[in-house]
């Protein structure tokens, strides 16, 4: 029987194309400006210290680490130091009202329907526990946050290794068999699956191909497994 839901973010509940063509691009051109005002704050530095440690750089001025984390951008890394420096920036984007967090029409509704039938939720995403946040706070269906009760980054580890699966199972304080993940790349749900996780597979566009997870389009098609 299911009692709580993790639901990936980009691709699952919302489209890939808000975070690739406004997230990121917010986050690259505001870089600059951001860290050349907030050099000195601590918070920011620590972020900056473990990108020197993870890329083997100096990163002796705002500059120098700009670049770096303007190309991590455009590779699309989940590194941790990047995601938890966007979610700094994104906020002012959200609190500016520069845009809102996209959902899929089905999304809102869905996590609703699921939390008043007494299931817990949960996001997993690459993206910054703060941003999850500010993702569901300032969506496109309002603020959802009261419907989750936790989030996990990949301070939980990377999300195509089983072992970050098994440190949230832990977190969350259920049997694996008691957890269903919804993610729209396949590695993830292997990961998942491998840790015990009932899984599913969302193609928002129906053009995924064949998997070895049972694979929905919407979360309207979701039937829990009991
Ligand atoms: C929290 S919104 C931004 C999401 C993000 O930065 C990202 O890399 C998407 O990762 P996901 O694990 O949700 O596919
Ligand atoms: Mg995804």
């Amino acid at each position: 029987m299911i009692k709580a839901i993790i639901t990936d973010i980009e691709g699952t509940t919302s489209s890939i194309s808000f975070v690739k063509e406004v997230l990121f691009p917010y986050a690259a051109q505001a870089f600059p400006g951001f860290l050349a005002a907030q050099w000195d704050d601590q918070a920011v530095r620590e972020q900056v210290r473990a990108a020197e440690a993870e890329s083997g750089q100096t990163l002796e001025t705002p500059e120098q680490a700009s670049a770096l984390f303007q190309q991590w951008i455009s590779e699309d890394r989940k590194a941790t130091p990047l995601k938890s420096l966007q979610g700094m920036i994104w906020k002012h984007g959200y609190q500016n009202g520069d845009y809102t967090a996209h959902l899929y029409a089905d999304t809102a509704n869905a996590l609703q329907n699921w939390k008043q039938q007494g299931l817990d939720l949960y996001v997993y995403s690459s993206g910054s526990i703060p941003a999850q946040k500010l993702f569901f706070g300032y969506s496109d269906g309002g603020d959802l946050t009261n419907l989750f009760s936790g989030y996990f980054d990949t301070t939980s580890g990377h999300k195509q290794a089983a072992q970050s699966y098994r440190n949230i199972q832990n977190a969350i304080g259920l049997p694996a068999e008691n957890l269903l993940f919804l993610s729209d790349i396949e590695a993830e749900l292997d990961a998942a699956a491998e840790a015990g996780f009932n899984t599913i597979r969302v193609d928002r566009e129906g053009s995924q191909g064949s998997s070895k997870h049972p694979v929905v389009t919407s979360f309207d098609e979701i039937r829990l497994p009991q």
